[in-house]
């Protein structure tokens, strides 16, 4: 029995809850997990359908980023995750989709403006866009920069990753996280349906206006109480 099954059971569920959402097709995306006192996460194996998953083929890597367990090749996003675990250490799950609205705005580069109490309950900023990597980002280790390419445009907007916990990359698609993966799973599908929301609000009216600041705060702080599912941070 391996010491990481309770880990890798944690990682199957999130990732089978992806298309049970509606978030992924086929082999797209992937869920991580992490054990900060085991120094190891858990990751969904590259290119596996959802269809035969199994919770064996969850591969176990280091923080540093060596294969641990598993006879499979790690999810092509593997990197990305790693920078995001060693540099957030709050977070304990990543969730990566290519789930359509989100992806839409993704590939538009645009950020989501923030259009309503919805988005407010979630965060009180517009959901970024991360800017198109540099060609000598893509000409590197791609994936590893693609973390280091949130991680900058974090700290470039001012912007918290405990309160905004998802963030699109242009011309890719979306990324979350959270304290737990159920967490980043629970973000990822709130963004799909804020980013479906302001692309149906900003076609049936090019140039809406954004919500009042003055109901961003009030809409955010009732919901992140103490005893509130959303304060779980
Ligand atoms: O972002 C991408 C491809 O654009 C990847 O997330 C794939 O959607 C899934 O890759 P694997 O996890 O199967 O390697």
């Amino acid at each position: 029995m391996s010491q990481y099954q309770e880990l890798k059971q944690a990682c199957y569920a999130a990732n089978m809850q992806l298309p049970q959402l509606g978030l992924v097709l086929f082999t797209f995306g992937n869920a991580s997990v992490v054990d900060r006192e085991k120094g190891v996460f858990a990751i969904k194996p590259s290119g596996v359908p959802y269809a035969t998953l199994r919770p064996e083929d969850i591969v176990i890597m280091s923080l540093g980023g060596k294969i641990v367990e598993g006879d499979k090749r790690p999810s092509s996003d593997t990197k990305t995750h790693a920078v995001l675990f060693n540099h957030w250490d709050h977070i304990g799950g990543i969730v990566h989709t290519h789930s359509t609205y989100a992806t839409a705005w993704a590939q538009a580069q645009l950020d989501i403006p923030l259009l309503g109490t919805t988005h407010a309950d979630h965060l009180t900023a517009d959901i970024p866009c991360a800017p198109p990597m540099s060609d000598a980002m893509i000409a590197g280790d791609y994936e590893h920069q693609t973390g280091w390419q949130i991680l900058n445009e974090f700290q470039r907007r001012g912007l918290s990753p405990r309160e905004a916990e998802m963030v699109l990359l242009s011309n890719h698609a979306p990324f979350t996280w959270g304290s737990t993966v159920e967490k980043a799973v629970y973000n990822s599908a709130v963004l799909e349906e804020i980013a479906r929301m302001a692309y149906l609000s900003s076609t049936l009216r090019p140039g809406v206006p954004r919500l009042k600041d003055a109901l961003i705060q009030k809409h955010y702080d009732r919901k992140h109480g103490a005893n509130s599912y959303y304060g779980q941070s």
